[in-house]
This record gives structure tokens, C-alpha cells and sequence, in this order.
């Protein structure tokens, strides 16, 4: 790691700004996959495809032309087809929202995908139950559902749960098929000791070959949507904070509707260190939970909140102690998970459509405002702090 970002800082170093950057030099990929899937995987894989037993939905099936379409062709480099043209739309916005991801990357992903499918038709088959089943095709998260309750959980521990681009575009897919389950409740939480560091900050480092402007246009996509997504969300969607949470990961808790939290989390949004600026809503939601002068040593000074503070502050539902935290969360969300769906679902939306259009014009005025800092020399240093740190253990 130390050798990789050495080269990238090299590479920042030579130049001033970001918008000068040469491709080649910067097309790094910091962490690159262990396993890379070959052409005739992919070929073998897109055979498979042909011969699985059960129709695997049309969502499974845009990812599958979306990642067909990145791992052949790269980037969405075609026209958006018009809103009456429903089913070019789907597949365009679903090859689109893939944003940079690399060709080799969208090839691992199509295999998995592919692979994920084969077995679930194969085990459905062997009469597999349902129930707390895992759902193929994520890698970056872990998606089970039981007891009418679906969890999405967080699964890169070792990079404390940091999200990768990658990483938010399974969570809008899983939030998407969560929405159409039959679960009553859905709910986000991490593995391992963290819940979020936030945006994965190599993020910054995989800059494709059309240049930064391109990547912090396609990025400011990919956020705007990955909000979108918890802002539509249509039932009860519950943060079980199981451990400090950074950046993203805490500002898209004012879109939940219930955030249960372990003493041992913490909430930090280091924006301002970062040179960048308050996402996921937070700019209209913090405010309005916990008063304007309380969102501003958050959102503009970084101040970090302990679980009991942000509970204080509204932020937090309830906190729990750390060692019977998992016991007690589940136990209460089971319990809640038994009352009459359409009731809860037509309740969060009662409250929810109060405000959606203005959720999403906020979303929307965010990201187009980080897209602007994500170019700034501001941003640029304290990416490269970042790198430098690391570089230096
Ligand atoms: C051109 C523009 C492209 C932009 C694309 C953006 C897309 C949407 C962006 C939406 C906006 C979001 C903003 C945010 O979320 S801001 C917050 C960002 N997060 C951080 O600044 C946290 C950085 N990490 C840390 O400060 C520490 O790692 C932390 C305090 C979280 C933990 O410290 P600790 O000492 O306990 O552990 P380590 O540092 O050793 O961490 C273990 C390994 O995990 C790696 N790690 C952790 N967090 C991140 C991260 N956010 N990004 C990248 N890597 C992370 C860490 O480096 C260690 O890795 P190694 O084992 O390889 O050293």
C-alpha cells in the first residue's frame, strides 16, 4: 500500500491542480481486486446466464446489462433515451449509475453476479428455505432477510466499512430490492468495529482516462442518486450504529426513521478538514433535529459526538450498552417488525411526503456544490494529507 500511494502523491505532487491532470499517470487503482475474472469466465459466465432455471427479476437482470455493457464497453458514453422510452431509460440509468467503475471490476462483478445467481436457482431448487436467506450478487455488502426484517449489513471491516464506489451502488441496489420485499422493517448497520468511516478515500485516486471534471460529474451523479435512494425509501428504515460512524454515513441518518446506537459509536463529519462540504440532506436535516447552532459545530467545525450527545441532540433514538447492544436492538426490532406492514408504511410516508420534493432539491443543490469542491486545491490537499499519513506508518 505504502508503494502505491508513494506513486500517487509522486503524482499529485508534479502538478498544481486537479484539472491538469494528465490520465495515465493518475489511472491508479489503489486497491485493486485479489481476483480478477478472466474473458472466458465472462464468456462462461454470460452462457450461464442463458441456462439459469429461474427468471432472476428485472432488476438483476439491468445489473447484469449494466455490468455486460461497463465490462465491454467502459463508462455510459451513449445519449439518455427519453422519458417515454421506459425500458431503454431503465437500461441506461442502470449501465450510467456504474459510473467509472473499471472494465475489469464490472467483469468480476458480472462472474459473482452470475455465480450467485447459478447457486441460488441450484439450492432454491434443493428446497432451500427462504428465511434468512443470503442474497447473491453484493460484494461489498451483505443482504438477509428474517423475521420480516431485511438487513443490509456493511462488509469491508478491515477498511472500517469506508464506502467504495462500488459499495454505493450495491447499497442503492439493495435498498431497492428491499423496498419490494416482503419485510416490514429494513435496516443498515456495519461489521466489525466500526459502523462507516464514510467515503473510502481512494475514491479520490481512480481517475479515469476523460479526467477529474468527468469523475467529480459522474460522482456527483452517484451521490445525488445514493441519497435519492434513502429519501424515496418507502418503509421503515432503521441505523443500527454498531460503532463509531464518519462523514456520509452519518449525515444520511436524518433520512431514517429510527437510529439505535452503541455507546461506543461517535459521530464525526470532518467536512471542513476535508475541504469539502455537508451532504445526505444534512444542510436542511441537522438543523431542524438538533437546532442551527448544534449543526454548525457539527457540519461546519467538525465537532465529534459521543452516542449519548448525539442522542441529546435528536440524532439518536436510543443508546444502548455496547455489551448487550446486538441482543436488545434485535429483540425490540423483531417486536416491531410483527405490527401491520401497511400500517407503518403508509405512516413513514405520511411523514415523509411532507417534505420529499424539498429533500430532493436539497440533495441536488449538495451534490452539485461538492462537485465544485471535490476540484478545489482545499480538497485536493487534505486528500493528499490523508494518503501522506498513511504513507508515513
Ligand atoms: C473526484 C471526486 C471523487 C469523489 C468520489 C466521492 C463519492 C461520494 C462522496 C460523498 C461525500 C462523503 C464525504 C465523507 O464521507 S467525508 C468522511 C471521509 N472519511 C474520513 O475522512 C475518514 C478517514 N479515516 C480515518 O480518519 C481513520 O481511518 C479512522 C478514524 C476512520 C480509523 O482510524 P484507525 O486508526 O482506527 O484505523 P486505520 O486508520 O488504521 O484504518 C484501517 C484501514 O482502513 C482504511 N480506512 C479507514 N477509513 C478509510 C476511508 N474513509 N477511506 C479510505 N481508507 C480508509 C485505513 O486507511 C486503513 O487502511 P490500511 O490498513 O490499508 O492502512
Amino acid at each position: 500500500m505504502a508503494g502505491v500511494t508513494g506513486r500517487l502523491i509522486r503524482c499529485w505532487c508534479r502538478r498544481a491542480v486537479w484539472g491538469s491532470l494528465k490520465v495515465p499517470a493518475l489511472h491508479l487503482h489503489v486497491s485493486k481486486t485479489a481476483m480478477e475474472a478472466s474473458q472466458e469466465d465472462f464468456e462462461n459466465a454470460m452462457n450461464q446466464v442463458k441456462l439459469l432455471k429461474e427468471d432472476p427479476g428485472n432488476e438483476v437482470k439491468l445489473k447484469l446489462y449494466a455490468l455486460y455493457k461497463q465490462a465491454t464497453e467502459g463508462s455510459c458514453n451513449t445519449p439518455r433515451p427519453g422519458v417515454f422510452d421506459l425500458i431503454n431509460k431503465a437500461k441506461w440509468e442502470a449501465w450510467n449509475a456504474l459510473g467509472n467503475l473499471p472494465k475489469e471490476t464490472a467483469r468480476q462483478n458480472y462472474v459473482d453476479l452470475v455465480s450467485g445467481l447459478s447457486s441460488s436457482s441450484d439450492s432454491s431448487s434443493q428446497g432451500k428455505p427462504e428465511a434468512d436467506q443470503k442474497q447473491a450478487g453484493y460484494k461489498t455488502v451483505v443482504m438477509t432477510s428474517e423475521d420480516s426484517i431485511t438487513k443490509i449489513m456493511l462488509n469491508r471491516p478491515a477498511k472500517k466499512n469506508a464506502l467504495t464506489e462500488q459499495m454505493y451502488q450495491e447499497i442503492i441496489l439493495a435498498l431497492e430490492a428491499a423496498s419490494k420485499d416482503d419485510s416490514a422493517i429494513t435496516v443498515l448497520t456495519g461489521n466489525g468495529d466500526y459502523y462507516s468511516s464514510g467515503n473510502d478515500l481512494t475514491n479520490f485516486t481512480n481517475i479515469p482516462p476523460d479526467g477529474v471534471e468527468a469523475k467529480a460529474k459522474n460522482s456527483a451523479i452517484l451521490l445525488r442518486d445514493f441519497v435519492g435512494s434513502f429519501i424515496d425509501f418507502p418503509k421503515p428504515l432503521v441505523a443500527v450504529v454498531n460503532g463509531p460512524a464518519v462523514g456520509i454515513s452519518v449525515t444520511i441518518l436524518g433520512l431514517f426513521d429510527l437510529v439505535y446506537a452503541t455507546d461506543r459509536a461517535t459521530f464525526h463529519t470532518p467536512f471542513s478538514h476535508l475541504g469539502q462540504t455537508p451532504e445526505g440532506c444534512s444542510s436542511y436535516t441537522f438543523p431542524k433535529i438538533m437546532g442551527p447552532a448544534k449543526a454548525a459545530e457539527m457540519l461546519i467545525f467538525g465537532k465529534k459526538l459521543t452516542a449519548g450527545e448525539a442522542c441529546a441532540q435528536g440524532l439518536v433514538t436510543e443508546v444502548f450498552p455496547d455489551s448487550t447492544f446486538q441482543k436488545e436492538v434485535w429483540t425490540r426490532l423483531k417486536a416491531y417488525s410483527k405490527l401491520p406492514q401497511n400500517a407503518l408504511r403508509i405512516s413513514k410516508q405520511i411523514i415523509r411526503s411532507q417534505e420529499k420534493e424539498k429533500l430532493h432539491a436539497i440533495n441536488a443543490k449538495e451534490s452539485s456544490i461538492l462537485q465544485e469542491r471535490w476540484l478545489s486545491s482545499e480538497c485536493m490537499n487534505a486528500i493528499m494529507n490523508f494518503f501522506s499519513q498513511k504513507a508515513k506508518l
